[in-house]
């Protein structure tokens, strides 16, 4: 077998499947399988297919989703880094379909670096309603904010919160919730061999501490009539079955709501807790909740093409039990002081509102006075949300900054650029997120002749005059939106005939 497996886990594996454990063993010995989902954010199906530079094989459980050969390195492509996809491990690709996120949808996406699923939810929502991204590493998050802005997303708030302090900020705020948990990752063993070797050391019963904390808050943070998509990249019941059982045994207003089978996802395992029971690690849960868990999911990569997950999808009955709390998103004001105070006292590095001197206040009044006129000068769209200051850079934010006063907040916003010697320079994000349309000077670059490439490795082109799209009669002179066969890649800054390369150097081709 081509991966080393802990024999702790094919042994509970063994007993787990039974007459299915040998085609299961065996899978490890086929190639994993790679993934890329089109980010319809930035281009349509219709367009992606006509334009895509390689074979695709459509992934049954999204629509989006396609595999696709590993040799080819799909991330050395000029598409890749113009967002128009997102490599992901296909069976990755199915919680959020299960999210089913429509237009202004709040939707919260609890454990989301590095952003794979978020990317997802974002081209869902097409730029409306509120994507709040979080996660509780620092270092992660960052990962989580490049793509972010790759991915051209013009509506969401990153975060690098406890989900507890989110609850305090936004008590049954979002109507869709995603936990993408950490788990103990058995479906990661073919992917990353470092999981295989981990695997004691990431242990179920420290994963199943972190599950249940996390999925108790979420219920805090759903809204009525809301949606919790729970979703694990592990086969062990602890961390699937058993965690869910036992949220609807704290959680009697929640049900689980059964998935369709037809895209190739097995049910749950109600026997899998029966067993757990009998080894003496696991409670007897009532008949009626452990016959609900059948109708969780998961997808074995000995019957799908996928490398496997589990999801469950959770809803608030219509007629359960509610407080006012639960029902209305109404919380005392006794409650709102104490975790006030509470989130103050816990809070090292967090988004202030600007203080109110007069000299600080007249400074940030200029600032976005200087945005506003670029954005005359240089737009030709009427971007979403409110403009704001934070750490010296300005952002459009789908929320206020009362809202995200006292969180650890990474981005409050679209991220548009920041003033420097009283001239106002365009950030990164703000091109990736930009169309051809909005902007009044385009470079377009192609594939084929290679300036693309050159443009993305950093380097000073030549172009004619002739060669800047300008609208309304423009000078050529100034910021460009560069892009390639029509999706924007960066900025650069045309002067006589040569073009400055603004591609960051953090975001180069090597
Ligand atoms: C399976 S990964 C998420 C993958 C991500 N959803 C994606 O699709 O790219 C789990 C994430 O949970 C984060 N995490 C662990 N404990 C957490 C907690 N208590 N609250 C929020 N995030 C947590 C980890 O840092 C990790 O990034």
């Amino acid at each position: 077998m081509a991966v080393q497996l802990p024999n702790v886990f094919l042994k509970r594996m063994q007993e787990l499947l039974g007459s299915e454990y040998d085609d299961f063993l065996a899978s490890y010995d086929s190639p994993r399988y790679a993934g890329i989902r089109v980010n319809t954010l930035k281009i349509s199906m219709d367009s992606f297919l006509k334009l895509a530079p390689f074979s695709l094989k459509q992934v049954p459980w999204c629509e989006t989703g396609f595999y696709v050969d590993e040799q080819i390195k799909p991330g050395k492509h000029p598409f890749y880094h113009a967002g128009l996809y997102y490599i992901q491990e296909p069976s990755a690709m199915a919680p959020v379909e299960l999210l089913e996120v429509s237009e202004e949808d709040r939707v919260l996406d609890l454990c989301a670096a590095p952003g794979g699923k978020s990317t997802q939810i974002a081209a869902k929502l097409k730029g409306t309603g509120l994507l709040v991204t979080n996660d509780i590493s620092s270092e992660r998050t960052k990962a989580l904010a490049k793509n972010i802005e790759l991915y051209g997303v013009r509506n969401a708030v990153v975060l690098n919160e406890s989900p507890e302090r989110i609850a305090q900020a936004f008590p049954h705020f979002f109507n869709k919730i995603l936990i993408d948990a950490p788990c103990s990752g058995e479906g990661m063993f073919r992917k990353d061999e470092d999981m295989a070797r981990q695997w004691e050391r990431h242990s179920i019963a420290k994963c199943t501490v972190m599950q249940r904390d996390i999925l108790q808050i979420a219920a805090d943070l759903l809204a009525p009539g809301g949606r919790i998509v729970y979703s694990t990249c592990t086969f062990a019941p602890e961390e699937d079955e058993a965690m869910i059982a036992e949220f609807l045994s704290d959680h009697r207003q929640f049900e689980i709501i059964p998935m369709t089978r037809e895209t190739g996802i097995s049910p749950g395992r109600p026997d899998w807790l029966d067993w757990l029971y009998r080894k003496g690690e696991g409670p007897e849960f009532p008949a009626d909740i452990a016959s609900q868990t059948e109708g969780c999911g998961r997808l074995w990569p000995h019957k799908v093409e996928g490398e496997g997950h589990f999801f469950a999808v959770l809803e608030r009955k219509k007629d359960g039990q509610q407080t006012d709390e639960e029902k209305y998103g109404i919380i005392s004001s006794e409650t709102k002081r104490n975790q006030r105070d509470d989130m103050k006292s816990k809070s090292p590095k967090r988004l202030r509102k600007a203080p109110v001197g007069d000299h600080k206040q007249s400074g940030e009044r200029e600032q976005l006075k200087a945005w506003e006129t670029f954005a005359e000068a240089n737009l030709r769209a009427k971007l979403p949300g409110e403009p704001i200051m934070f750490g010296g850079h300005i952002y459009l934010s789908p929320l206020s900054k009362d809202q995200l006063d006292g969180l650890k907040v990474v981005r409050p916003g679209w991220y548009v650029g920041t003033v420097k010697n009283g001239r106002f320079m365009p950030g990164h994000p703000l091109a990736t997120a930009l169309t051809a349309g909005e902007v009044v000077r385009v470079l377009d670059l192609t594939v084929e002749d290679g300036e693309a490439v050159r443009y993305l490795k950093g380097e000073t082109l030549a172009a004619e005059p002739s060669r800047i799209r300008c609208l309304d009669g423009a000078d050529p002179k100034g910021y460009v939106l560069i892009t390639v066969d029509g999706y924007s890649l960066g900025w650069g800054k045309w002067l006589d005939g040569l073009l400055k390369n603004e591609y960051p150097a953090g975001w180069r081709w090597t």
